[in-house]
């Protein structure tokens, strides 16, 4: 009995590990702030999160927080990135360098949707120095909420990729 008590506790905790999304964050010091705020919207969510940093405000680039994100998506080793900097342009461009991911620059939640909807993004890219915290956070919840649609788009999407 003790035996299948401990059996059900086991497969039980392995289901609730494959079962809780697991996100990876990264941010250059114009991201700090807001990414601080977004962990605590993941983490109040339940979400596990992966953060490589940067945490300080102190002045660092961008691709040595980013690529770690992109690695994690493209070795599916997380279901979605949340990559953070001034402009959101040079983590996207970063991010978008890695193979399988298709990292998406938002700045509104109707473009967020979107990005899923039609290019299934598995990256939000945020512009910290052009929307606020709440914008980022409301994002950030669209993005997690909303699905790929699949149908034509993903003819589209299987298109983007280019043998180098
Ligand atoms: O890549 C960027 C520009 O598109 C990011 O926005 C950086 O956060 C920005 O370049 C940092 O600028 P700073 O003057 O060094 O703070």
């Amino acid at each position: 009995m003790k035996i299948v008590v401990l059996l059900s506790g086991f497969f039980t905790f392995v289901a609730a590990k494959t079962l809780i999304m697991k996100i990876a964050i990264g941010n250059d010091h114009a991201g700090t702030g807001y990414k601080k705020k977004v962990v605590d919207y993941l983490k109040n969510k339940g979400i596990e999160v992966i953060n490589y940093g940067t945490n300080s405000d102190d002045s660092v680039d961008y691709p040595d927080f980013v690529h770690p994100v992109a690695n994690d998506v493209q070795n599916q080793k997380v279901d979605f990135g949340i990559i953070i900097c001034g402009s959101g342009n040079g983590a996207n461009m970063t991010a978008n360098k890695h193979q399988s991911v298709r990292s998406a620059l938002c700045w509104n939640g109707e473009i967020t949707k979107l990005a899923r909807e039609h290019n299934n993004a598995n990256i939000l890219s945020i512009p910290a120095r052009f929307v606020s915290e709440h914008q980022a956070v409301d994002m950030v919840k669209i993005f997690l909420e909303t699905s790929f649609e699949g149908g034509r788009h993903q003819k589209r999407v299987d298109k983007i990729p280019v043998e180098n």
